[in-house]
């Protein structure tokens, strides 16, 4: 089942229109990853997922249910972290989320209970300073623990890591994938490195449109003309298969790249006549920032 479907979604503020035919879903229990440009759109998108802004054209349903503009009840089955998540920076990790459960109703021991579990999975059940003294990395990881305080079926979280260091990176994407058991993950991002990591699905928005959706392995099935990397067993047989086969490049003393595949064929007869030795003959594929820059025209 879909967790989040938006169907043609459109949104303009004054004559700019942001969003302009946005269609795309999120299956249950997957890492999906939102991508797209500074000002792409990202967060009004969310925020009308949200019940936040109201959709100028277009339907977006969570867990099968209808998001209305205002107080929509929809909400109730989401968990949202925003880009810079506020705190009572005065209190402890264990007193803020005491207190979300508190204000959100969720009965004390059932409360302390979730707490306890949530600081567990974000690394931070032994900390007992106020969050004031937090990295932001640590801030993050209690934004997902106050997130999913309610056991949403959809965490969203609006650039997550765009703030943090390579290790404090890590932890957050180990704790989103940790999360999908339980939860379905939306979160927006312009690092493509995170989306290869963790997504098991993406959309990318361009240009008020998504410009490319699917599985990684979809994706990137979109460029065909991908690269074949060819490693032969010694170096010489690489340089006599060069001579042969100027088109070719050479990436390392025994690795050779063929950027046109239409000329495998006549680099695996020379290879066959001159009796080389080849060890691996891979089809490379294309890197997601390469069909990013592709669809972004650079
Ligand atoms: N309330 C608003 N009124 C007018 N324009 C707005 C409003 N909110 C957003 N915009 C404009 O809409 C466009 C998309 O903004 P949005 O914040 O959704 O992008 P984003 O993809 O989240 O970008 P970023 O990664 O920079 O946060 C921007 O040009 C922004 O200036």
């Amino acid at each position: 089942m879909d967790m989040l479907t938006l169907s043609h979604v459109k949104k303009r503020f004054g004559e700019k229109e942001v969003l302009q035919d946005v269609s795309f879903s999120v299956p249950e229990n997957t890492v999906f990853g939102f991508v797209g440009q500074n000002g792409a759109g990202k967060t009004t998108a969310m925020k009308l997922i949200l019940g936040l802004l109201s959709c100028d054209e277009g339907r977006i349903t969570v867990n099968g249910s209808a998001v209305r503009y205002g107080n929509t009840h929809t909400n109730r089955f989401i968990g949202y972290l925003p880009d810079v998540p506020e705190f009572y920076s005065y209190m402890t990790p264990a007193e803020y989320l005491a207190f979300c459960g508190e204000i959100t109703g969720i009965p004390k021991p059932e409360t302390k209970k979730r707490a306890a579990e949530l600081l567990a999975l974000v690394g931070l059940e032994q900390e007992r300073r106020r969050i004031k003294g937090f990295s932001r990395g640590m801030k993050q990881r209690l934004g997902v623990a106050q997130a999913l305080m309610n056991r949403p079926r959809l965490l969203i979280c609006d650039e997550p890591t765009s703030a943090l260091d390579p290790a404090g990176r890590k932890e957050l994407l180990d704790i989103l994938v940790a999360v999908k058991k339980e939860t379905t993950v939306l979160f927006s991002t312009h690092i493509l490195s995170d989306v290869e990591h963790i997504c098991d699905e993406l959309a990318f928005l361009h240009e008020g449109r998504i410009a490319l959706k699917g599985t990684l392995e979809e994706v990137r099935k979109i460029r065909r003309t991908a690269a074949v990397e060819l490693e032969m067993e010694h170096a010489r047989d690489a340089g006599l298969l060069l001579r042969e086969c100027p088109f070719l490049q050479r990436l390392g003393h025994n690795v050779l790249l063929l950027r046109e595949p239409e000329h495998l064929p006549e680099v695996l007869g020379r290879i066959a006549e001159k009796r080389l030795s080849v060890l691996r003959v891979e089809r490379m594929e294309p890197a997601l920032e390469d069909l990013f820059m592709e669809v972004v025209g650079k």
